[in-house]
């Protein structure tokens, strides 16, 4: 069947000609603003895709780091504390991990340290940050210290999806971690991954290149 270009979304060329492409995924309590902050992040340009057998939404978004353009996916699932815990493919192969709590929900913050542990069970050596979000309903938390994480050197960010404080900052570092953490993973099965799939790019490519010869050879196959 005939596909018309100009009905394929700009987005999704954006996906295909990108040179890397990455998983994010979003921790934390409901409420605590997860959705939101992706909304704000990718305002302008997201595109929910709603699978709704496991209430997950995937936002696509194309971005540029250093001089190459990557496609990132971020996961984001909704009404988490009806499942308790996420299901294994919300981890799988994900690249970096932003995990929330509500500066006004003090369970949200001590509710971290489950999260982690869990994440942790699946993705041992991914990067991860721990995000205090809607500092624009009380200014004065960010003079306290929240400490969790610090141990592990998790990176920390103070933002408000509502006013925008620090989103673009986070996002962006993250997705640059989670791009240097695909290139150079730490985790073995990963690093079999990664090799894998450069495999299968050489593999594309040498089978492209024999095509083309074919093709120049053989004219009447154009
Ligand atoms: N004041 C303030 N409210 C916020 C902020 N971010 C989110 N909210 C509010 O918090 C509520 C929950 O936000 P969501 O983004 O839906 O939370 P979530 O973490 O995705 O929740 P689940 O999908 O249930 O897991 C909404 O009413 C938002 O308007 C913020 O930065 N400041
Ligand atoms: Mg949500």
């Amino acid at each position: 069947m005939a596909v018309d270009a100009g009905s394929i979304p700009e987005l999704d060329q954006k996906k295909y000609d990108a040179d890397e492409q990455v998983k994010i995924i979003c921790l934390g309590d409901s409420a605590v603003g997860k959705s939101k902050l992706m909304e704000r992040f990718l305002m302008d340009e997201y595109r929910p895709q709603q699978l709704s057998t496991y209430a997950l939404t995937l936002y696509k978004h194309a971005a540029t780091v250093g001089n190459k353009t990557i496609a990132v996916d971020f996961w984001d699932t909704a009404g988490q504390e009806r499942f308790q815990n996420m299901h294994p493919s919300y981890y799988h192969k994900a690249h970096a991990c932003i995990m929330v709590f509500d500066v006004q929900r003090k369970l949200t913050y001590k509710n971290l340290a489950n999260w982690y542990k869990e994440l942790r069970e699946y993705r041992p050596e991914i990067p991860c940050c721990v995000v205090a979000n809607k500092i624009d309903a009380d200014m004065k938390v960010t003079q306290r210290s929240f400490n969790f994480g610090k141990k592990q050197g998790l990176p920390f960010y103070f933002v408000s999806a509502a006013d925008g404080t620090n989103v673009v900052k986070m996002f962006r570092d993250m997705i640059k971690r989670a791009v240097e953490y695909k290139q150079n993973p730490s985790d073995f099965m990963d690093e079999v991954m990664q090799e894998l799939e450069n495999f299968d790019l050489e593999k594309k490519d040498n089978s492209e290149a024999e095509e083309d010869g074919l093709k120049a050879e053989s004219p009447e196959l154009v």
